[in-house]
């Protein structure tokens, strides 16, 4: 394959988009050579060690991203500098694409996770461990709720080491998907359990996503156990990701949970509403839409789907899709027709929860005429501080929880902000007997 390549010239547009003119010059242009191997590794040849290490640190996951982007088949560009070409030919490891192919989604990097209070720790030691695998904190526990980024982060850790060193063995592993390959091996043949061993011993770096799904599978977490000793001890690489910490996972047995508690245990919460408006506009950004979303849509989408970013950014993907079908403009209006129905039966499952605290802000939003995206947002008109106000003051009134996350469900408001807006309201009910009625009657409704 010569640098002319499609493909290359392909990458080579969006390098040229995506980076200033001298990086791209200076690190991309000059490629001398490139050739594919039979497993789809393509070696890109560069001048000298310097520019490798760069591409390498820098830039590989994007190149990689754009390749798996543009190329109907696998594959994946590792940078070699001029002398190691002369030195030593290319390896040719069989195992290695087929371990990425399956296994990592080459879209969960650590360039495309949006990084904000909720899951900073979380992300920094993710870094850490993915530069020095087995050596910082092993295992890593990942625990958090549904839809916030566990797997995301995961599979970065093993594409960011698959980028550095495409020779490493990566397994990416859901557990049920452990259990049924171990049911299936032993309902061939009852005493091949090396034969699964040796499948599952043979890599440098283990991913096992949603470990709760193990509780109760004993055999199962006996295999893994014996197979997670034989890792640890050398020095492997184990990454685990739980919907809870490890001391409160059920029906797993002792000997794993108190191995998980000795490793690190990092976790993730629920986003801020600033933080998963920039997961929103990362998303938009990666969908090549071509479509303005403005922020106050945005808002209202990051402000609906608070606890699940998968959902969230699943509306988005609707939104936009529904946009590009019928070629409309995505106004408020077209949010209500594409993400209606959705948001019908989200609004259900809500009103099955205690804390209806959305409930609260669409009653009072409806009853004084303004939008959803106003209430909860900046502007400063009394059109919409005194509904904002009323709102506060309500979710006080009927969930008394901390003013500070009263705060969260109105743009990242602080503390005092939320608290002076309840007290005048309070205060302005007991002289104003218009603004008296107008509370009570949200009340009723
Ligand atoms: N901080 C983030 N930045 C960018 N995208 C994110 C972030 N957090 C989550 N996502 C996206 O949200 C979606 C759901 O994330 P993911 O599958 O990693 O969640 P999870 O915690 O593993 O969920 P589950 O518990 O269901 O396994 C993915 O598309 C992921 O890319």
């Amino acid at each position: 394959m010569s640098p002319n390549s499609t493909l290359w010239q392909t990458i080579l547009q969006d390098l040229e988009k995506l980076y200033n003119e001298e990086t791209y010059n200076e690190l991309f242009l000059p490629v001398t050579s490139t050739f594919k191997d039979q497993n789809g590794l393509l070696t890109m040849v560069v001048a000298n060690e310097f520019l490798k290490n760069r591409i390498n640190k820098l830039y590989i996951a994007k190149i990689n991203e754009l390749a798996t982007k543009y190329s109907s088949t696998p594959v994946r560009l590792k940078f070699v500098s001029q002398e190691e070409v002369i030195e030593e030919p290319v390896a040719d490891r069989k195992l290695t694409i087929d371990y990425r192919q399956g296994n990592l989604n080459s879209t969960y990097t650590f360039d495309s996770f949006v990084v904000g209070k909720s899951n900073m720790f979380a992300f920094r030691m993710a870094m850490k461990v993915a530069d020095h695998p087995g050596a910082v904190a092993n295992p890593f526990y990942i625990f958090g709720d549904v839809g916030l980024g566990k797997t995301h982060l995961m599979q970065a850790i093993g594409n960011y080491i698959l980028d550095n060193d495409v020779e490493k063995r990566i397994l990416y592993v859901k557990a049920d998907n452990f259990i049924e390959d171990f049911v299936s091996l032993l309902s061939r043949n009852k005493n091949k359990t090396e034969e699964f061993n040796a499948k599952y011993k043979d890599i440098d770096v283990i991913l096992v996503d949603d470990i709760q799904i193990m509780a109760n599978a004993s055999k199962t977490q006996m295999e893994f156990f014996k197979l997670f000793d034989y890792l640890y001890l050398n020095n492997k690489q184990i990454v685990i990701t739980s919907d809870k910490p490890a001391s409160q996972l059920t029906n797993i047995m002792p000997r794993l949970t108190t191995r998980f508690e000795a490793g690190l245990s990092v976790d993730i919460q629920i986003p801020e509403l600033e933080h998963r408006i920039s997961i929103l506009k990362r998303k938009t950004a990666t969908l090549d839409a071509n479509l303005e979303v403005s922020e106050d849509i945005l808002t209202f989408i990051a402000s609906q789907f608070a606890a699940n970013i998968r959902e969230m950014e699943g509306a988005l993907i609707r939104l936009i899709s529904y946009a590009q079908t019928f070629n409309l403009e995505i106004t408020m209006n077209v949010v209500e027709e594409a993400l209606g129905a959705v948001l019908k039966t989200k609004k259900k499952t809500n009103d099955l929860n205690e804390n209806n605290y959305d409930k609260i802000q669409s009653i009072v939003a409806d009853y004084f005429q303004v939008s959803l995206p106003d209430l909860i947002g900046k502007k400063r008109h009394a059109k919409f501080t005194l509904p904002r106000h009323i709102a506060m003051y309500l979710i006080k009134l009927k969930y008394n929880i901390p003013y500070k996350t009263i705060g969260s469900l109105f743009n990242d408001r602080d503390h005092s902000t939320v608290l002076s807006a309840c007290e005048k309201v309070e205060r302005d009910m007991r002289m104003d007997s218009n603004l008296k009625f107008a509370v009570d009657s949200i009340v009723k409704k």
